[in-house]
């Protein structure tokens, strides 16, 4: 259906065509119960927009709004997938703003039975019958707004800065830090490995910087295939055809505008989106695939990674100019074994929030426990302190956590290493000795990939005698 189809009239000349050219009278009842009509073309462009529906919009007499993408002047609009699809929504109810509008939407088909387009009605709430369902969806937004702004006020104190446990010299210089980050403008890069607590520091930075009431938005570059990257990032405008990438949507950065954007694993970003990134970042303007329009956000970014940036730089697979502009605030959180004492800390934060058997008022960690959490070398850090955690409770028996429930909890093979013997707080010698024994057996399992004859050779005992220490030690499940 081209421009020349478009009436100025109050019935469409285009779009009536079978079944509603039998069922002209049917349309125009339908179009003088509603509140307003809009009719599209097989590509989602406007045919056909009439007056009523124009002052419901609050559009302009002589705003020329045929050949426009639908979802330019009504965002909420689904009439599109009617003129894809050729499936009727009888009955739905649509946002506009701050209202809502029930409405109607049709496909509309030539005498060939092809689909021309689609054509929607408005009923507002002039229909007696739908005020109840109206009113009863209004009262639910409202109850739903309610409890969104309850949840926010919960998450804002647990992802503020002082929801990041620790009391180690290292986490408060951390916590200083980052509180004089977020007053500050510019880009941040957060450095540390796996699990330390990148992303809970970005949001804290966020929560205590002027932009905490807007959004934070949060994306795992890693995570996000190659191909979606730049509509991920960027957006897709309405009637943008980008393979099967369609659908149109806005960007994480539109989404993020005014707020933070957190992107971990910034590391792993393909070279060929970052030159647009840059752009993003010095110009602060994107431009969303299929669309020449350039929009202007103001996001403050906050980058993290496991990795070494620096590295990547000069094996040129990362740009330099892209890592300048992203470290002009560096932190460093440190991994988790370098701040031992921050560990009883944190273990009595996460068993709070681990769930208890009937009957249960706390987990209880002993000191044997503790000493050996403390021992750990933790390569995922806090992650895989809560993971520990979690499968010694699982283990547990009774409400206490002793050295067997966390021995059994934590991978075996890993380093958890020997006390020192004149250490203040060292375990007695049967604890100690046990200890030893099971990072000795855990050892040699991990260095012969599990194969028990090669484990006992490399700790020369017989296989018997490995399999009955694995047995005293429970390692043997
Ligand atoms: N200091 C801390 N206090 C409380 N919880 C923490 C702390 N550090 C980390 N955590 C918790 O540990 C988990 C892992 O943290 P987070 O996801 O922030 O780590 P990350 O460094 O971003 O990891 P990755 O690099 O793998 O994405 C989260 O559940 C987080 O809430």
């Amino acid at each position: 259906m081209g421009r020349s189809d478009v009436t100025s009239t109050e019935t469409p000349a285009g779009p009536v065509t079978s079944p509603f050219q039998s069922a002209a009278s049917a349309f125009s009842l339908f179009a003088k119960m509603s509140e307003g009509t809009v009719a599209i073309d097989r590509s989602g462009r406007i045919t056909w927009l009439n007056g009523k529906y124009r002052r419901l919009l609050g559009i302009a007499d002589d705003t020329v709004v045929e050949q426009r993408p639908i979802e330019q002047i009504i965002p909420e609009s689904r009439l599109r997938e009617v003129a894809e699809s050729g499936r009727p929504v009888l009955l739905d109810i649509m946002r506009f703003g701050d209202q809502h509008f029930v409405v109607c939407r049709l496909p509309l088909r030539d005498a060939n039975d092809q689909i021309t387009g689609a054509v929607g009605f408005v009923f507002f709430d002039r229909l007696d019958y739908l005020k109840p369902i109206l009113s009863k969806f209004n009262r639910l937004e409202r109850e739903l707004e309610a409890r969104r702004a309850e949840l926010a006020k919960a998450r804002r104190a647990r992802y503020s800065l002082s929801g990041f446990i620790g009391v180690s010299k290292a986490v408060r210089d951390l916590k200083t830090r980052a509180r004089r980050i977020a007053q500050r403008e510019g880009a941040v890069l957060l450095l540390g490995e796996t699990g330390v607590g990148k992303e809970l520091l970005a949001q804290g930075i966020h929560e205590a910087s002027p932009l905490a009431a807007k959004p934070f938005v949060a994306v795992n570059v890693a995570a996000v295939p190659e191909t979606l990257m730049e509509s991920e990032f960027f957006g897709v405008a309405p009637g943008a055809f980008t393979g099967a990438d369609r659908r149109p949507r806005p960007g994480k950065f539109e989404i993020a505008n005014g707020g933070t954007l957190f992107l971990d694993e910034i590391g792993d970003m393909p070279l060929s989106i970052q030159a647009k990134f840059l752009r993003v970042l010095q110009e602060g303007e994107i431009e969303a695939l299929g669309s020449n329009d350039i929009k202007h956000i103001d996001v403050r970014v906050i980058a993290a990674t496991s990795g070494d940036l620096e590295k990547k730089v000069r094996e040129g697979t990362f740009r330099a100019d892209l890592f300048y502009r992203l470290a002009v605030l560096p932190v460093s959180v440190p991994p988790l074994r370098e701040r031992p004492e921050d560990i009883e800390h944190l273990a009595e934060r996460i068993l709070d929030e681990l769930p208890r058997g009937e009957g249960l008022a706390a987990w209880i960690l002993t000191d044997a426990a503790l000493q050996l959490l403390r021992r750990y070398d933790w390569p995922g850090n806090v992650r895989e302190l809560q993971n520990v955690l979690e499968r010694a409770t699982i283990e547990a028996e009774s409400e206490l956590l002793d050295a067997r429930e966390i021995g059994l909890a934590v991978p075996s093979g890993r380093n958890v290493a020997t006390p020192a013997m004149n250490d203040q707080d060292s375990l007695n010698l049967a604890e100690t000795l046990k200890m030893a024994e099971r990072a000795a057996l855990a050892d040699a399992i991990d260095r012969s990939n599990g194969d028990k004859t090669e484990a006992a050779r490399l700790l020369g005992i017989s296989r018997s005698s490995l399999y009955s220490k694995l047995k005293t030690t429970g390692m043997d499940g």
